[in-house]
């Protein structure tokens, strides 16, 4: 029994994507593709134009031959040797399709085809038939279907559905269609034309306006059964329409759509990545679906929510999409809920409200000089907000002197309170020199030499922030230091870190 409610997938990253300039892939690199379109479950896979150069052929022939899940389909102008090419590269696929097609605007057939209407009917027809002699599924599209006449679109699809072809696609090659017009445009199709229930209706939408999702969502919402895209919306120009938006816009709102596809959802993420890793075009972060923020909240309220309740910020879960997990940001714009669920999860609880506002207060004033906080961040500030209550080593000045061409290098004078005296040592390097220096200052006292140092260094030249994280006898530390010279911000992480131990060890160890 036919599912009247499901949507094929026909994927054209190979095809239609690799037609957007610097998106070349090589034959292995297709390949790849292909192999995960078809753990996705995508219905077809649009593997390539076979005419168009020798290793687009080869392309298509090693997917035909490998991919036994997906139907594997060639595009060719209506034209003999396209045809003919295409069938030879699709000679082994277990489920082949020839994808034939020819313009149908007055603009195009006027000026790029230089056919009068009869012609290309004619030739649409004969190259239906040609493409069904070698093959039983025959695709034919109407190029510039959007802005063509929609009797002469009735009077070819009539004759192209007797000549044979299952699939009848109606692209908006370029983009300038709007959801209404073009779902109207479906259902005139769908009503008029007398043999229309011999073929399934396919449209390909491209993205010029922005409108590539919501215009095939508005076809198939008018009967359309089938839609072409791309993985992260590759293609000519601004791009086609993105797989992982219209598979999720058809499964997140299948309550008003009443629409399903075969899609494996969770293989989607993964599908991108690596479309992005073989293009070299990176996934912008806001990107639905498969951009980095699309499931990462940054604000208080928005994660304050979602700790309570995921539902009240999040239509999908990232887990159905092939994230890992969604994702809780540190910024400016959080608030406390996520900070003390981020911390608890690093293992640090506070002790009081009073100590997680401070910690709290100290989040915000990096967070305004900082784009992304890290763990290693907000460990830093817990331990220096706790380590402020027990200064042992402190700073007293720095000088840092450099010469041109030459590595910067530190002086730095600590001053050590409790023994209350004052030791000067000297470190070279552009940013480890305090660390020397104190080092070589702490070192006389024999346990420190134990600790290991780990500076994480973020910032600009005139603003710099510095973790240092120490270990001494398995306890880790961390010490945060901020400054407009990198080398001064060293110096501080690392004396808040050796508080931070010497502040644990006394709660350890208590002095009576
Ligand atoms: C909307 C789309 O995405 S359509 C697909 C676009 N993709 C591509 O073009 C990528 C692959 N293309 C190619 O490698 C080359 O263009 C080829 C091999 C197909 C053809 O190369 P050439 O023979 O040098 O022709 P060229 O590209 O210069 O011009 C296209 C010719 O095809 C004709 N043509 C265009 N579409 C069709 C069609 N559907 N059916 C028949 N002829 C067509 C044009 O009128 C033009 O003919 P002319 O040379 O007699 O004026
Ligand atoms: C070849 C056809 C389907 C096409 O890519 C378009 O019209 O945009
Ligand atoms: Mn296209």
């Amino acid at each position: 029994m036919t599912d009247n409610n499901r949507v094929i997938i026909f994927d054209t990253t190979l095809r239609d994507g690799e037609q957007s300039p610097g998106a070349s892939m090589t034959r292995e690199e297709k390949l790849r593709i292909a192999k995960q379109l078809e753990k996705m479950q995508v219905d077809v896979i649009e593997a390539g134009f076979a005419i168009a150069s020798p290793g687009d052929f080869a392309s298509v022939k090693a997917i035909a031959d490998t991919i036994k899940d997906s139907t594997v389909c060639s595009l060719s102008r209506a034209l003999d040797a396209d045809i003919d090419r295409a069938g030879e590269a699709l000679v082994n696929a277990n489920s082949g399709r020839i994808h034939t097609f020819i313009a149908t605007s007055p603009i195009h057939m006027k000026y790029k085809l230089q056919m009068d209407p009869d012609k290309v009917v004619e030739q649409a027809v004969y190259a239906v038939k040609r493409a069904r002699n070698l093959i039983s599924d025959v695709e034919f599209s109407l190029e510039d279907a959007s802005r063509s006449e929609l009797d002469f679109m009735c009077r070819i699809i009539e004759k192209v559905i007797d000549a044979g072809a299952r699939t009848i696609n109606i692209p908006d090659t370029v983009g300038y269609a709007v959801p209404e017009e073009f779902g109207h445009t479906i259902q005139q199709l769908l009503q008029r034309i007398p043999n229309a229930d011999k073929a399934v209706f396919s449209v390909h939408c491209h993205n010029d306006l922005g409108l590539a999702v919501a215009n095939s969502l508005a076809a198939v919402s008018a009967g359309a059964r089938q839609v072409e895209c791309t993985i992260n919306g590759l293609g000519e120009r601004a791009g086609n329409a993105s797989l992982e938006e219209v598979v999720m816009a058809l499964r997140t709102r299948q309550d008003v759509l009443g629409l399903h596809t075969g899609i494996n959802t969770t293989q989607i993420v993964p599908a991108s990545r690596l479309v992005s890793s073989v293009t070299g075009f990176p996934v912008q972060p806001n990107k639905a679906i498969v951009g980095a923020n699309a499931f990462a909240h940054e604000s208080g309220i928005h994660q304050d929510g979602v700790l309570k309740h995921r539902e009240t910020y999040e239509i999908m879960t990232a887990q159905d999409v092939g994230w890992n997990a969604n994702k809780m940001v540190m910024g400016k714009h959080s608030g406390r809920s996520a900070f003390r669920a981020r911390l608890e999860e690093l293992g640090t609880t506070f002790e009081s409200d009073a100590e997680l506002n401070t910690a709290f207060a100290r989040f915000k004033d990096l967070a305004d000089k900082k784009h992304e906080i890290f763990d290693e961040d907000l460990q830093a500030l817990v331990s220096d907000t706790r380590a402020s209550h027990y200064e042992k080593f402190k700073l007293s000045s720095l000088s840092v002197t450099s010469q041109t061409g030459e590595v910067p290098v530190a002086k730095v004078t600590v001053v050590v309170s409790d023994a209350e005296h004052t030791a000067e040592a000297e470190g070279s390097g552009p940013v480890d020199a305090a660390f020397k220096a104190i080092a070589s200052l702490v070192g006389s006292d024999a346990s420190l030499e134990l600790y290991s140092v780990n500076a994480i260094t973020s910032g600009t030249d005139s603003q710099g922030e510095v973790t240092v994280r120490l270990e001494k006898g398995g306890r880790i530390v961390n010490g945060l230091g901020a400054d407009t010279d990198i080398i001064i911000a060293s110096a501080k992480a690392y004396i808040h870190a050796l508080n931070m131990l010497e502040s644990t060890e006394e709660k350890a160890h208590p002095q009576v």
